[in-house]
């Protein structure tokens, strides 16, 4: 029997969950190039929701106007209840403090021991947080969810990859989002490291119960991680459905995902 799974359609939230995410026909065209052809994603408090696509397929691009970064052709695009579009510069400010970022690179400042990279995203919105000056306690705990409190005085070039990883991690969870962002999250680390960084990934979601979208190539990553799974396939969320769903199915451009 072939499995339960939904082709471009929107997801009826499971128990009226509120929607942190909710993008709908979204489109974006670069000249000729028609990346998003009325793509519609949801993602509901406290899940885990992983988005699937081929190189160039446009998942940055939804991405960016996720954050506000680029501006879509047609679609609506909310992020906590929030129309992007309608928003100002200093709103949307205000609205990415909500949000933590895990990219590529981990892009950690080399100039910059752990602690201060840590406490430069705390810094930028001391004041919304009613911070004060000792931020310590705050560094120390977000280091401590990644098992490197130990690492607090030491620069990133004394750092290995995967430890560079999960200071990049504690640093987009220190101001305990309510939406974090990962953009392949394991790539580039070898295959233990991985599974280190998608353990941590796990263990940090059921702590805070914080709402995660992850682009990730990883299938491993995506079965571990995923409560549900969104393929972007020629523009569109083509199917979606948890990984055993998906991963059983027979149209190949489902199947062309889970090959290993
Ligand atoms: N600013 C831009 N100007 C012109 N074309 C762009 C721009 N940004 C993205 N594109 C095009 O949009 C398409 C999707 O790019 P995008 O970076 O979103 O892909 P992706 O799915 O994130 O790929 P990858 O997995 O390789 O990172 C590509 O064809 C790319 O060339």
């Amino acid at each position: 029997m072939e499995p339960k799974i939904k082709h471009s359609s929107p997801v009826v939230p499971p128990g009226g969950r509120k929607e942190m995410i909710r993008i709908r026909d979204l489109h974006k065209r670069f000249g000729d190039n028609h990346v998003l052809k009325g793509f519609s994603l949801t993602l509901h408090e406290g899940e885990s929701l992983v988005v699937m696509g081929k190189s160039g397929s446009g998942k940055s691009v939804m991405i960016k106007c996720l954050v506000g970064l680029m501006e879509p052709d047609e679609g609506s695009v909310e992020v906590l209840g929030k129309e992007i579009s309608t928003l100002g510069q200093s709103e949307l400010d205000e609205l990415r403090s909500d949000i933590g970022f895990l990219f590529q690179g981990s892009a950690l400042y080399d100039s910059m021991t752990v602690r201060e990279n840590l406490e430069f995203p705390m810094r930028r919105h001391a004041q919304k947080l009613g911070l004060g000056k000792d931020t310590l306690p705050f560094v120390l705990e977000a280091l401590e969810n990644v098992g490197l409190a130990h690492a607090i005085d030491l620069m990133p070039v004394e750092l290995s990859g995967g430890m560079k990883r999960r200071v990049a991690l504690a640093r987009a969870l220190i101001l305990k989002p309510k939406l974090i962002f990962y953009d392949e999250p394991t790539s580039g680390l070898d295959p233990i490291t991985s599974k280190e960084i998608i353990e941590l990934m796990r263990s940090i979601q059921r702590k805070y119960g914080t709402s995660s979208l992850i682009i990730t190539h990883d299938v491993d990553c995506a079965r571990v991680i995923s409560e549900r799974i969104l393929l972007l396939v020629e523009g569109i969320n083509y199917a979606e459905g948890t990984y055993l769903e998906l991963s059983g199915s027979s149209d190949p451009k489902i199947e062309a995902f889970f090959k290993k």
